[in-house]
């Protein structure tokens, strides 16, 4: 089905882009267009404009300031792969193919907040900050409180994301394993670890998971069975396990709920070997 008729604007700047969106509520920004385009195809949205802020290169930067690296919300997933992010790069790398990594942006993704996206795992683990603007100025909201459902971004009309932060956790160790039916598929289960090990000691671990819940989840318990323990394979094994109980997925194309339930502490497990043997 080929969308509705839609007017189309090309602001020069965010200003411009912002003052957009406050004036008129049946606005949308376009960014690489890969959710947007299938929804309004589908008629799932119908938008009288669509704002297009892809090329706006205010949003277009990767920074490092001090202890934190600053992503603007158009950067590409592919961009983002080759900036050598702690986690995040080794995330985009795994989203689908080299057509949508081109054009999908980091923004878009968690603007969209699919529940089986690859990010929403690393930017949980990570604490990451998301900069949200509008006309009337910025606010600044931690993930975890910013992915409120699926699909379910804590954003009103008139404001974008403008910027994801998110530290550089220097001395960690990291691993993001996903598990897809195909190549190029979205995740049954994603699983993002950040651990800083001291001798074989584990002083921080980080877990979080995408696809298995309605957003994604930090899985505490099983981070604090990790934390200030020495390093073994039945440590491993209980983390993993625990783990498990922050899965309520929903059988679907991609598995059963129970199949997914339990290839999250297979995930788990892998994830953490692969960052220990970083
Ligand atoms: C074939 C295919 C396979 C895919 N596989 C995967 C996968 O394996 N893993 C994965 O994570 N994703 C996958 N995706 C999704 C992909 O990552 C999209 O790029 C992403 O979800 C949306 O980003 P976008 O820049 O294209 O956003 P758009 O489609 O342009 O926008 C998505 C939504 O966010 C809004 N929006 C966009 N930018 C902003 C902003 N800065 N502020 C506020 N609102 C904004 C839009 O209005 C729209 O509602 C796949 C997509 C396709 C088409």
């Amino acid at each position: 089905m080929y969308p509705p008729k839609i007017g189309y604007v090309i602001p020069d700047n965010v200003k411009e882009a912002l003052e957009f969106l406050e004036k008129h509520d049946d606005a949308k920004p376009l960014a690489g267009g890969h959710s947007l385009v299938p929804m309004l195809k589908l008629r799932i949205l119908r938008p009288s404009y669509l704002v297009e802020i892809r090329r706006l290169p205010e949003l277009n930067y990767v920074k490092v300031e001090g202890n934190v690296v600053k992503i603007g919300s158009v950067v590409t997933h592919y961009d983002i792969m080759k900036a050598n992010i702690p986690l995040l790069s080794e995330t985009a790398s795994k989203i689908a193919d080299p057509q949508v990594r081109n054009m999908g942006t980091i923004g878009g993704s968690i603007s969209h907040l699919d529940p089986s996206a690859d990010y929403p795992a690393a930017l949980i683990a990570m604490d990451a900050k998301i900069k949200i603007s509008s006309t009337r100025g910025e606010r600044v909201e931690n993930f975890s409180s910013f992915a409120k459902d699926m699909f379910t971004p804590d954003l009103n009309q008139g404001e974008l994301v403008t910027e994801i932060e998110v530290p550089l956790l220097k001395g960690y160790k990291f691993s993001y394993q996903k598990l897809e039916r195909r190549a190029g598929d979205f995740a049954i289960v994603g699983v993002a670890v950040a651990l800083k090990v001291n001798g074989d000691i584990i002083e921080d671990a980080r877990i979080g998971l995408t696809a298995v819940n309605r957003t994604a989840v930090r899985a505490s318990e099983a981070e604090k069975i990790l934390l200030s323990n020495k390093i073994s394979e039945k440590l491993i094994e209980e983390a993993a396990t625990k783990a498990m109980d922050y899965a309520n997925p929903t059988s679907d194309i991609r598995g059963s709920a129970e199949y997914k339930k339990k290839m999250v502490k297979v995930m788990t497990k892998r994830a953490i070997l692969t960052a220990l043997n970083r």
